[in-house]
């Protein structure tokens, strides 16, 4: 039987939420992921040396053993030197979101004005703290990502020596970001690997499919493809996988947000496979993330198995992406 090994799968950005929803989705991710970036948008959000460092002791009480590494952010806001200086050990990197742009954003960012921003971003940059970035306007739906590129050429040039991530790109603008800056990185969903707008709304709508980037067109579907095929150095895989309760889902007022966490590796090696790049999986999901953030993460080697594998309806009130259906790998073991 086909199988395929990947060694520290790293999940660049994950939602792991709080309470009841943690314990219940964290095991998924830390039983096939040495780590993840943890997103900090819970209500209210992760701001302080005391929200961190509480989030990420809940969150090691979730997780089975101590074979995962949650690498924790900060919600985005003014912080002065001092203060981040204090909190940078316990921190991988700080997260930005546009205020009101997507799902528990209300405190973040209203107007991008660079010189009220430069204390913060450049002890950033003096601290090498990575900053992680939700690039969305609040334009026309389709064309967000595409306006935030101005933003984010704002940010690239006026700190050099920051990293920037932009999160969960959806369009062929950001890939074509990735070669004119060199402080510009980007995560890739799994879903954003597979849909365009199309499966989403072409048909019958689909809930569980909705999230924030929405799916684009099929050409940025094809350039986002070329780069994780690739395994472009600057691009890593973010699941952002992003579990909402089904009634939440499957309503009048559809929560943004796919949840992908137990099935996301399933996915690539199908992906991958289907263009013959298995090869360069390892590097996407692992060795470019190791690079690009400077981590070390903790050793795990996750076997996959060319198998059916039916994605359960529900894990605890979530629903997956793809229930119900058939995949084509299958974990066989972790170790
Ligand atoms: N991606 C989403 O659609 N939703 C995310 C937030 C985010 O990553 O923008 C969530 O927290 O639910
Ligand atoms: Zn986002
Ligand atoms: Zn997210």
């Amino acid at each position: 039987m086909k199988t395929q090994t990947i060694l520290m799968p790293l999940d660049m950005h994950l939602h792991l939420r709080d309470g009841v929803m943690l314990e219940n989705v964290a095991p998924l991710t830390a039983y096939s992921f040495s780590g993840a970036i943890v997103m900090p948008n819970l209500v209210p959000p992760v701001k302080t040396l005391e929200d961190v460092k509480a989030y990420r002791a809940r969150i090691m009480a979730a997780v089975p053993n101590d074979y995962f590494e949650p690498y924790m952010t900060l919600f985005y806001q003014n912080y002065d030197k001092a203060f981040l200086e204090s909190v940078a050990d316990e921190l991988t990197a700080i997260k930005l979101y546009p205020a009101g742009i997507t799902t528990n954003s209300e405190g973040g960012v209203s107007s991008f004005d660079i010189e009220e921003m430069r204390a913060t971003l450049q002890a950033m940059s003096d601290l090498d703290i990575p900053l992680c970035v939700h690039g969305e306007t609040d334009g026309f739906v389709m064309d967000r990502e595409a306006e935030f590129m101005t933003i984010y050429e704002l940010l690239a040039s006026n700190f050099p020596n920051l990293k920037i991530i932009m999160e969960h790109i959806t369009t062929k603008a950001a890939v074509d970001m990735l070669d004119k800056f060199e402080n510009l990185y980007a995560t890739i969903t799994v879903h954003h690997l597979i849909l365009t707008l199309d499966d989403v709304v072409g048909g019958m709508m689909k809930p569980h499919l909705f999230c924030k980037p929405i799916a684009k067109r099929p050409e940025d579907l094809d350039a986002l493809l070329t780069v994780a095929l690739e395994a472009h150095p600057k691009v890593m895989f973010g699941s952002d996988s992003a579990p909402h309760p089904q009634h939440k889902k499957e309503s009048c007022g559809c929560a943004a947000g796919v949840f992908t966490a137990p099935i996301a590796l399933q996915l690539l090696c199908e992906i991958f496979e289907q263009y013959d790049k298995l090869g360069n999986l390892q590097a996407f999901v692992s060795d470019n993330a190791q690079n690009i953030y400077g981590i070390c993460p903790e050793f795990k080697e996750v076997t996959l198995e060319k198998r059916p594998f039916i994605v359960p309806e529900n894990y605890f009130g979530v629903v997956p992406m793809y229930a119900g259906e058939t995949l084509n790998w299958a974990i066989e073991s972790v170790e």
